[in-house]
Formats: structure tokens, sequence, C-alpha cells
């Protein structure tokens, strides 16, 4: 069943968002063993890495892998990477082997994304992702044939939002993931929260289990 989404103030997404991953990791981390956390770019991201650098979890027992990159070096300004280690990795000081990068430099980018596709664990425990406008999540735009998939769990796509090539999970990977945070901010994306939250065929409304959280403006409150 669809989770009714959580409205919170603009201020305090990158606080909620925070603690809700922060206790779903723990949550994750309470079965033993280790965590997965796969992170996704775009801007309303940020403020929740940068407050979840303050929160209560043993980050040393924490993987973190990537739901989407865009095929440019890691220390480019469009890189997810790149805002996840500003935000989050350096902060919190993780080591190189806990994290799982997508290598969006690589030229061979179907050879990237199948690589990457073994390093992935079968289940990915928390993961946090965005929505566009279109309704697009992940690299999973409408209309792309990448939605259609059914085995893969890596896809090299070409996308309207740029930068146009990217590395994204397929919708197998997100829909067995065991916990979905989705971030939505601003009234640009009123409309489409509607409809993803009525269940129309959108990407973002094809990873059922997503817990939505979004300021007022995007659920149509102000
Ligand atoms: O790398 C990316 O572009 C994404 O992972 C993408 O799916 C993003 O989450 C949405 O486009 C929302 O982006 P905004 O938060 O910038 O609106």
């Amino acid at each position: 069943m669809r989770p009714a989404p959580i409205v919170v103030e603009k201020e305090a997404l990158g606080r909620e968002g925070a603690d809700w991953v922060a206790r779903e990791l723990n949550a994750a981390l309470a079965r033993g063993g280790r965590a997965s956390l796969a992170l996704s770019g775009g801007s309303t991201p940020g403020p929740v890495y940068r407050e979840l650098t303050t929160r209560d979890v043993p980050w040393e027992r924490v993987d973190f892998y990537f739901v989407d990159e865009r095929f440019v070096p890691p220390d480019h300004p469009e890189s997810n990477y790149l805002l996840a280690e500003e935000a989050l990795f350096k902060p919190l000081s993780v080591p190189p082997q806990h994290i799982f990068r997508m290598q969006g430099e690589r030229a061979d980018r179907e050879q990237a994304a199948s690589d990457y596709e073994k390093l992935l664990p079968p289940v990915l425990d928390v993961v946090v992702l965005g929505m566009g406008e279109d309704g697009h999540t992940a690299s999973l735009f409408p209309g792309n044939s990448a939605l259609q998939e059914k085995e893969r769990r890596v896809l090299a796509v070409v996308g309207p939002k740029p930068p146009p090539w990217r590395m994204t999970l397929t919708l197998p990977v997100l829909r067995s993931a065991r916990k979905v945070l989705g971030l939505v901010s601003g009234a640009g994306k009123r409309d489409m929260v509607r409809r993803v939250l009525a269940g129309e065929n959108l990407p973002a409304a094809q990873v059922e289990q997503a817990q939505w959280m979004m300021d007022r403006a995007a659920a149509g409150q102000q």
C-alpha cells in the first residue's frame, strides 16, 4: 500500500528527512551486520545529507551506494558523487571501501552499468529518491524503455534532464528496497506529486513502497 505523504515546512525538510533515514538505518543495523544506503542527486537531498552527519548512527557499519549518476567525472559539479562526498562522506570521514560509486567518468557506459550491478547487494536497506516535474525518479524518465526492464539492475540511459547520459538503478532494484524515502520540494512539482500519489502510470509512482516527504508547496498546501 502507498504510504500517506509526510508534509513538513520547507526549512524542516532536511531535518525530518535525516531523522527518517537515520531511524531506518538504525533499524536495519539492529538486525545485525551492515546496512546499505543508496543516494540520489538533485537539489533536494543536499540538506538531508548535511543534517544526517549529525545523527547518531554507527556510520562505520553503513555502505553507501548510488541510485543514479550522471556520466561526468567524480569531481564535476554535476556529479552526484561530488554532492554526496561534500555533504556526507567528507564530514563523516567515510572510508573509501564503504563507498560504492557509479563510475560516471567511464567511456564505455554499458560496461560501467554492468560493472555496477556486480557491486550492488541483493536488497538495498534504505534508498533516497527525488522526483522531477515530469514524474521521473532516479534517472528513469517517462516513456524511456528502461522502465520496462525486468532483468538488468543497472542501465545506462539518455534522458531529457541535463547532463543527458546517466546510469541508473532500475525499477526491480528500487521496488525491492526495504525502505524508500522520496523527497520533493517546491510548487513546480505540485501537480506531479498529486498524480504520483494517485498512482498514475509515471516512473515515480512505480516505486509503490516509497514514503514521500515534501514541503507544503509541493503538497499544494500554500
Ligand atoms: O541525479 C539526478 O538528477 C536524480 O537523482 C534525479 O532523479 C533527481 O532526484 C530528481 O530529478 C529531482 O531533482 P531535484 O531535487 O533537483 O528537483
